[in-house]
């Protein structure tokens, strides 16, 4: 009989081709998520689950499951949706997909960044709402990235993919702030610096590390205020990582100039939301690896990673 294996949603195809010959394998057949109590039924007996970053397994899923599950295996690079320390105990292996995400990930920050920076969305909601009058030389100023100080708080694939691809527009210095120098970063000629210097001279700064116990919420009222005026920060990481009743302070104040968040808390962001009030503060709905490759990718290396920890077991 073959191993079965649950796929919590519709992924892309490439991942399934590569289990369904040998295992059996049930996919949610929806885009959306599987309610919490239909999973705990689906669950029953499989010895793979390959879910995504937006569905719990917590130990009633794993209760649910059962003896037979050997590994949760989740399309995402985040995990903090899966109950790591229950796994560990019931010796349930977790897997993510760290690498393949990355160049997305660093692609849409720089996105978010210019959209941020040259207020592109209020100009393309100008043209929509027809007050795209006679040039003006004082409309829509934004601020461009040559000559400016590019700050990366987190020098890892994604941060390092970010000063990659901003190096060529001309910043004058990259610097970053990590737990240790990061080799590579000696390619783009970054500075290793404090989070204090970090914060005090960079003009553009991209939150890219991870959230840790460390990195909670490190960018509070205290860290905005020491940013300069005519600062902008990008925050395609984790939203815990900021501090978001400060930052909505520090954006209205005027303490930073504007904020680009492709992470939000919660998420989905609540239409009446402070923050979407703000003229300064751009927001996508957590689109940092929404691109065909990478999701072609992500779903290859979760199915990967499935057969990775099941075929030594069989
Ligand atoms: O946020 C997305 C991911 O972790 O893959």
């Amino acid at each position: 009989m073959k191993l079965k294996i649950y796929v919590t949603r519709i992924v892309p195809q490439e991942g399934i081709d590569i289990l369904k010959d040998k295992y059996d394998v049930e996919v949610w057949d929806s885009e959306d998520v599987i309610p919490y109590e239909a999973l705990r039924e689906k669950v029953v007996g499989i010895t793979a689950l390959f879910c995504t970053i937006s569905d719990e397994i917590d130990a009633g899923i794993l209760d649910a499951a059962g003896p037979s599950l050997k590994v949760v295996a989740t399309m995402s690079v985040g995990q903090h949706h899966i109950d790591l320390e229950e796994c560990k105990r019931r010796g349930i292996q977790v897997t993510n997909t760290p690498d393949v995400a990355s160049d997305s990930a660093a692609e849409l920050t720089v996105a978010l960044l210019l959209l941020t920076t040259r207020r592109l969305l209020e100009g393309f909601e100008a043209v929509k709402n027809g007050e795209w009058g006679k040039w003006k030389p004082m409309w829509i100023l934004g601020t461009e990235s040559l000559n400016r100080t590019l700050g990366i708080m987190g020098m890892g694939r994604v941060g390092f993919g970010v000063a990659r691809r901003l190096k060529p527009f001309g910043v004058s210095r990259i610097i970053y702030h990590d737990v240790t120098q990061a080799a590579f970063a000696d390619d783009v000629g970054a500075e290793l610096v404090s989070f204090e210097d970090l914060l005090k001279e960079s003009d553009l700064l991209c939150v890219c590390c991870a959230l840790t116990a460390q990195t909670r919420h490190i960018f509070d009222k205290s860290a905005f205020s020491k940013m300069k005026s005519s600062a902008v920060l990008i925050n395609t990481s984790r939203a815990a990582l900021l501090q978001q009743s400060d930052l909505y302070d520090a954006l209205k104040e005027g303490q930073i100039s504007a904020a680009g968040l492709d992470v939000t808390d919660p998420e989905p962001l609540p239409i009446n939301h402070p923050l979407l009030s703000l003229p300064n503060c751009v927001i996508l709905p957590h689109l940092g690896t929404n691109t065909t490759d990478a999701r072609s990718n992500m779903s290859i290396n979760t199915a990967m990673n499935i057969r990775a920890v099941l075929e030594p077991l069989q």
